[in-house]
């Protein structure tokens, strides 16, 4: 039963992942960061996000709405404005992503209203 209901679900969220995905031309988004390269990123990180991650969860329909989706979109972002500090490239990116990522989810939830 879920899958054929959240199914659509799983597609548009897909395919908003995917030009999410487009916008992080550092590609630093992209994957869990590797906690042997940067070993005190626990420290400040409780709870890592990244779009490997959020694509997982989507394609296991752990994302039932667009506003659960759009909960770990902000739960990176953040982890990347906390740890790293405002002189960095990290967080340029992520003011960067901030903004046109959320542009991009703010669009899709207008799609989404159209739609039903
Ligand atoms: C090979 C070492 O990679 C990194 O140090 C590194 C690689 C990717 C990163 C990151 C650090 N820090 C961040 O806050 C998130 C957004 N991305």
């Amino acid at each position: 039963w879920m899958e054929v209901h959240l199914q659509p679900l799983v597609c548009f969220l897909r395919r908003l992942l995917d030009m999410i995905q487009s916008r992080d031309t550092g590609d630093i988004f992209s994957e869990p960061v590797d906690l042997s390269e940067v070993p005190d990123y626990s420290d400040v990180v409780t709870q890592p996000m990244d779009i490997s991650t959020m694509r997982t969860k989507l394609e296991n329909f752990q994302y039932s709405n667009l506003d659960a989706f759009e909960k770990d979109f902000n739960l990176m972002i953040n982890n990347c404005m906390a740890y790293n500090s405002r002189d960095t490239i990290f967080y340029r990116a992520a003011v960067k992503m901030r903004d046109q990522g959320g542009a991009l989810i703010r669009q899709a939830r207008r799609d989404l209203e159209a739609n039903g």
